[in-house]
């Protein structure tokens, strides 16, 4: 069942976005004349974006599971403050890495704040906010401010700034793990995912792999669709791109078996040894964002 299903309150905050209550957990419904939108605050996971006169740009499962625990699957996964499993990541304390620790960090799994909506007659612009409790500084032992924006218009933009609210710096790795639609696997190509080979990317198998070069900005062109897509990313190190085909669909409990034939993950990360350094009162911002051009 998705959340639509039982919604049970709905709050007008603004001429275009409404702050609805399923299930006991809390969702945005932004409907404007260039687009519309959901986020869900778990996780201040975007759940869809769709442009006026556009196929869908962001594929969800159809058989996500929306129970306040278990992170969303598709959408716009905030992977923060470390990437992939704890144990392969450089920005999680050492001494911790058991298997407790949450892939992917814990920004994905937490309810976050909504600080503040804004609309008008061009745009949408939305910040949810998550700060250090003692339950995340157990698994992660620093100060922080993490602020999710997005601006929703033709095109989407997600800024993610995390801001060093304590005394020493930290370091961390995230990823907006974008799962994007397409039509399927034949039908699409991928531009830009190293600069200093430039050559396409076609999905013909499963694929997990960490771009270390990528261009500023990625296309997906999709031939069936009649579009492509620009990603523009800023304050990334790196670019990841999965499938996981069939056998890998099959794995996951909350995605249809045939789902891997119209996603395609393309995330702009920061992996790895050169994951970001914050100082005490300083701030990283990492940015995407998405446009759609006819063919
Ligand atoms: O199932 P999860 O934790 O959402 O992760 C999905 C995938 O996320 C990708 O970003 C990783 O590169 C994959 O290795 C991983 O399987």
């Amino acid at each position: 069942m998705s959340y639509r299903d039982t919604i049970t309150d709905q709050i007008k905050l603004t001429e275009h976005i409404q702050l609805v209550t399923s299930n006991g957990l809390k969702y945005l419904h932004i409907t404007h004349p260039k687009a519309v939108a959901r986020i869900s605050l778990f996780g201040a996971h975007l759940l869809s974006f769709t442009p006026a006169n556009s196929a869908p740009v962001i594929w969800m499962s159809d058989n996500a599971i929306f129970n306040g625990v278990k992170a969303i699957r598709g959408g716009v996964p905030i992977c923060w403050p470390w990437f992939g499993p704890a144990n392969e990541s450089p920005t999680v304390q050492p001494l911790a890495q058991t298997k407790d620790y949450p892939s992917h960090g814990f920004a994905r799994n937490n309810h976050w704040q909504l600080l503040d909506t804004h609309s008008d007659n061009d745009t949408c612009t939305l910040r949810l906010q998550l700060t250090s409790s003692p339950e995340m500084k157990r698994l992660w032992p620093h100060d922080f401010n993490l602020i999710a924006e997005f601006i929703i218009s033709e095109s989407l933009t997600i800024n993610l700034t995390t801001s060093n609210t304590g005394n020493t710096s930290f370091d961390y790795g995230c990823a907006l793990h974008s799962y994007l639609q397409i039509s399927q696997p034949d039908a699409v190509q991928v531009h830009g995912l190293d600069n200093q080979n430039p050559v396409p990317r076609v999905l013909t198998g499963d694929v997990d792999i960490i771009c270390e070069h990528p261009a500023s900005t990625i296309t997906l062109e999709d031939n069936l669709f009649q579009r492509k897509l620009d990603i523009n990313n800023e304050g990334n190190n790196a670019m990841v791109v999965w499938n996981p085909w069939q056998v890998g669909a099959k794995a996951f409990v909350d995605m249809p078996d045939d789902g891997y034939q119209t996603m395609f993950c393309l995330e702009p990360a920061i992996i790895g040894k050169k994951a970001v350094t914050v100082a005490p009162g300083k701030s990283h911002t990492l940015t995407t964002r998405l446009s759609v051009t006819a063919l």
